[in-house]
């Protein structure tokens, strides 16, 4: 049994901390406000985030991030992308060195174009870190639904300690070392959400939403490899499994999104109604800036981009994408063309 504390009690921090209260751990859940931390102390239940869902008992709330940081022995990061410095700020004091380090959202930063482990790296100045991503809605753990993900360090040692912390007969959790490929899968598939819900808004039907997912891949990948990931780290549970769970679901905030956008809405109304966070839009503007600065092609985060913070028009980003010059439809080995600085996944696959 370990000291576990979770930071951030929206719906992943909440559900996370449901799987190790199963696991037999003792939790505290630090919530920035006190009406939520009232309510699962009180009623054990987090109605605004997982209504209609009743928590483990045994997880107690706090608001003090010193009260529940101190004595943990891990400690699993889980606030929005744009939060993540300050909540770091406000932790390292109390942090002890020899807590197991996790981080579970899912983003990169605009501007730094950081992933959450760098900004991890950057703050708490320790790159024990280990990344917890994959195909997993919140709604769908707390029902103890099954789910697999995985987890990844540059440190396998403690990607398996987290591997054994949170892996339970409902909740599998895999190992990869490919921190990079990891959390570039879990962030950049709530852009192409996104743009699902678009479709679906607009009104198409399953083939936008079959081009959208596997050439949405294609450019996932081709960033990816360029910023160092594995290539088959995109067809795994953080990759291809995280874009199948997001793009397909009514659960997923950035599904919802894109379809009010493809309704017509615009991306600040829909930031407003939505109450939760909705990572794609900032990491859509981290991905177009990295794009630009790597030289790398990927037209459907351009036009994602250009809806999203330049106002433009959703079926005239449709018509742009439609319209594009003829192209290939495979990279790397198949058509001679390696991307840059790419391995070929061929070599890499076991035997
Ligand atoms: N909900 C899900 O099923 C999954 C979410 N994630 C990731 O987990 C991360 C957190 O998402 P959710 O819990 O779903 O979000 P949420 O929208 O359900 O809750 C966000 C939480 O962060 C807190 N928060 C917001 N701004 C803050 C600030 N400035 N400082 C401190 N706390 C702040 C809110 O009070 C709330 O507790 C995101 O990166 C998301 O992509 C990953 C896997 C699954
Ligand atoms: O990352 C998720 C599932 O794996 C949740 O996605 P949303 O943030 O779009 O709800």
């Amino acid at each position: 049994m370990k000291k576990t504390a979770v930071i951030g009690a929206g719906s992943w921090g909440t559900a996370l901390a449901g799987v190790l209260a199963d696991n037999g751990h003792e939790v505290t859940i630090w919530a920035r406000r006190e009406e939520i931390a009232d309510e699962i102390n009180s009623k054990s239940t987090n109605s605004k985030y997982l209504p209609d869902i009743h928590l483990p008992q045994t997880i107690k709330a706090v608001t003090n991030i010193r009260i529940a940081a101190e004595n943990a022995d891990a400690v699993i990061l889980v606030v929005p992308t744009k939060a993540m410095r300050a909540v770091l700020r406000d932790i390292r004091p109390y942090l002890r060195e020899e807590a197991l380090l996790v981080h579970a959202s899912k983003g990169i930063e605009p501007e730094s174009h950081l992933r959450i482990s760098e900004i991890i790296t950057q703050e708490l100045e320790r790159t024990d870190v280990v990344c917890l991503s994959g195909p997993s809605h919140a709604e769908e753990v707390c029902r103890r639904q099954p789910t697999t993900i995985t987890c990844s360090s540059i440190h396998m040692e403690l990607a398996e300690e987290v591997q054994d912390l949170f892996m339970n007969q409902f909740f599998r959790v895999y190992t990869n070392p490919d921190l990079i490929g990891v959390e570039i899968g879990g962030a950049l598939k709530n852009i192409i959400a996104i743009g699902s819900g678009m479709t679906s808004g607009l009104g198409f039907g399953d083939n936008a939403r079959a081009a959208l997912m596997t050439r949405g891949l294609a450019e996932i990948s081709r960033l990816g490899v360029k910023l160092g990931g594995n290539p088959l780290t995109f067809s795994g549970l953080s990759g291809l499994g995280d874009l199948i769970v997001t793009c397909t679901s009514h659960h997923s905030r950035n599904w919802r999104a894109g379809n009010m956008i493809g309704k017509g809405k615009t991306a600040d109304e829909v930031e407003n109604e939505m109450g939760m966070v909705v990572e794609g839009m900032r990491t859509a503007k981290a991905a177009y800036q990295l794009s630009k600065k790597l030289n790398i092609d990927m037209p459907i985060t351009a036009e994602l981009y250009a809806v999203l913070f330049e106002h433009k028009d959703v079926k005239k980003a449709v018509e742009a994408l439609m319209g594009r010059v003829k192209k290939k439809e495979v990279e790397g080995i198949m058509s001679g063309t390696l991307p840059e600085g790419g391995k070929d996944p061929l070599d890499q696959l076991e035997p």
